[in-house]
């Protein structure tokens, strides 16, 4: 059988690059093994961000006498919130299925490797086509550390299936999978110990941001430890040891369960990529802007190519790499990070677009920044969420917006105000001008974007 364009994965890349080559005319093949669905719907963002919404609202209900109201105890039934999450994800997942099998498409349910440059494996049969993408994704690290395999864990897929509440867990890691899993568990009544390698967790973004949400943790309960370094694992009875170092001191942590979250892995497991001389550096699949490999009708996009594991930023690139391929012959289409965009949905929540401080520092790109604290600002006042502040870094002489940085409430939607007018190559200027009602959280921008305004010369 042969196409115009054969897709390997069919999760959000995939989908987005097969949608995008079949509005350009192609006749295109999907090859999933399946479960069908997706990381993001079957076991990533929405069933991480479904569980949330139930801690959040715990987390709350707890505060009440805070908010003049009698206080309440509530309790978590995890059964429950894990019967919510199936039921939202079943819809999910059925409406993504639905998709894949339209007659627009030939999907194969089958394992897919690599025979040679143009040709794919799939069961018995052996397809060609004139393009390929590939889009399998990425699956947990196996972090060789001494002991852990034997003392046994969970990672992000298991932990969501969990129907019985532990009473203690040990979280290793401080990347976005381990501190929204770790603050859920704790809201929810578990005792959670988290432990983080670098000086502070969140470690590929500014040290500021991260503070206020291990301040809110700390405050809600949970012991975190950040500049670790793990040693080994062992057993004491049914519980489980983490042994480390914790500022030059060794320390042990026991609990019921600990929740591996220390990374994900592009997936290029049997694709037999060698087949198709097809480049790797340790373990991702190398691509330029326009998402091709090294052969220029190879295309490679979301994580498996190893650049962001964001799920919008995959759909971007497939729909890239689903018109670049069927427009060989023209200007391509190219990825631009410029507006890289990462939210991680803690309470308070952190999101980011642009460039970090430490990323101009490393770039010598020079840059001026503000920043303005939710705890002076009326409406974060009235909610009673005053944990965190908003950060700008702007051109020193223009004025142009670099990079946006929210640790607070809503960071999640107030960043995308600064995303668009990022988008038009915008200014602290404008964000000035940019009416903003009152009392909104909204207005916060505006204070540290005057605070900037004043520092351009004139
Ligand atoms: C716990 C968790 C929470 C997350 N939360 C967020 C979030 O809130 N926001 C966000 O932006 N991102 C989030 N992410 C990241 C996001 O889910 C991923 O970046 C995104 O889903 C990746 O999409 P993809 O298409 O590259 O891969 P996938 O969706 O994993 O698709 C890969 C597909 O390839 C198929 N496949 C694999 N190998 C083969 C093969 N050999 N042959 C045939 N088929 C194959 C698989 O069956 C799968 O369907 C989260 C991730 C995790 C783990
Ligand atoms: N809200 C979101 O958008 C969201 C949510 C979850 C996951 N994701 C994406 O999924 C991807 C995977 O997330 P993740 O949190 O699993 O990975 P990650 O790479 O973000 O974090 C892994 C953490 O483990 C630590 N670590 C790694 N090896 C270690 C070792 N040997 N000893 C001690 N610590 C070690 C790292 O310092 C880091 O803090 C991320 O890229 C993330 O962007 C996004």
């Amino acid at each position: 059988m042969t196409h115009d364009v054969l897709i390997i994965g069919g999760g959000s890349a995939g989908y987005a690059a097969a949608r995008t080559a079949r509005d350009e005319g192609a006749n295109v093949g999907i090859i999933d093994h399946g479960p069908l669905g997706g990381l993001c719907i079957l076991r990533g963002c929405m069933p991480t961000k479904t569980i949330l919404r139930s801690s959040d609202i715990i987390a709350l209900i707890k505060r009440a006498n805070e908010f003049g109201l009698s206080s309440v105890s509530p309790k978590a039934n995890l059964s429950a919130i894990i019967d919510r999450k199936a039921r939202l994800i079943g819809e999910f997942a059925d409406d993504r299925i639905q998709a894949l099998k339209d007659s627009r498409f030939t999907l194969y349910e089958e394992r897919a490797r690599f025979v040679s440059p143009h040709e794919v494996q799939v069961g018995t049969q052996t397809l060609t086509a004139k393009a390929f993408i590939i889009s399998t994704g990425s699956v947990v690290s196996r972090i060789p550390l001494p002991g852990l395999e034997e003392v046994g864990y969970i990672t992000s897929d298991e932990a969501l299936e969990l129907r019985d509440l532990p009473e203690s867990m040990i979280v290793l890691g401080g990347g976005a999978v381990a501190v929204e899993l770790a603050q859920f568990f704790s809201r929810i009544g578990t005792k959670v110990t988290l432990i983080q390698r670098s000086r502070h967790i969140m470690s590929e973004g500014d040290e500021d941001l991260a503070r206020p949400v291990e301040a809110r943790f700390r405050e809600e309960g949970m012991t975190v430890y950040t500049n670790t370094q793990l040693h080994r694992f062992t057993k004491n009875g049914t519980q489980k040891v983490a042994h480390f170092t914790h500022d030059g001191q060794e320390k042990t942590v026991m609990a019921e369960i600990i929740l591996q979250a220390l990374g994900r892995r592009p997936n290029i497991d049997g694709l037999h990529l060698e087949a198709a001389g097809i480049k790797t550096e340790k373990g991702r699949v190398v691509v330029d802007r326009t998402m091709r490999t090294n052969h220029p009708h190879i295309f490679a996009v979301g994580d498996v190519n190893g650049l962001h594991e964001i799920v919008h930023i995959a759909i971007e690139q497939g729909e890239i790499a689903g018109w670049n391929a069927m427009h060989a012959n023209d200007s391509p289409r190219r990825y631009d990070d410029r507006l890289k965009t990462q939210v991680v949905f803690t309470d308070p929540q952190v999101a980011s677009v642009g460039l970090s401080e430490r990323e101009c520092r490393r770039e010598n790109i020079s840059y001026m920044t503000a920043s303005y604290p939710f705890n002076d600002h009326g409406k974060s006042m009235t909610l009673g969420e005053t944990h965190g502040h908003v950060k700008l870094l702007a051109d020193p002489l223009t004025g142009t917006l670099l990079g946006a940085h929210i640790v607070g409430p809503e960071a999640a939607e107030l960043i995308h105000e600064l995303i668009a007018v990022m988008y038009f190559y915008g200014t602290v200027h404008d964000l000035m001008r940019i009416p903003h009602y009152h009392p909104t959280l909204a207005e916060i921008i505006t204070y540290p974007a005057e605070e900037l305004l004043g520092r351009i010369p004139k």
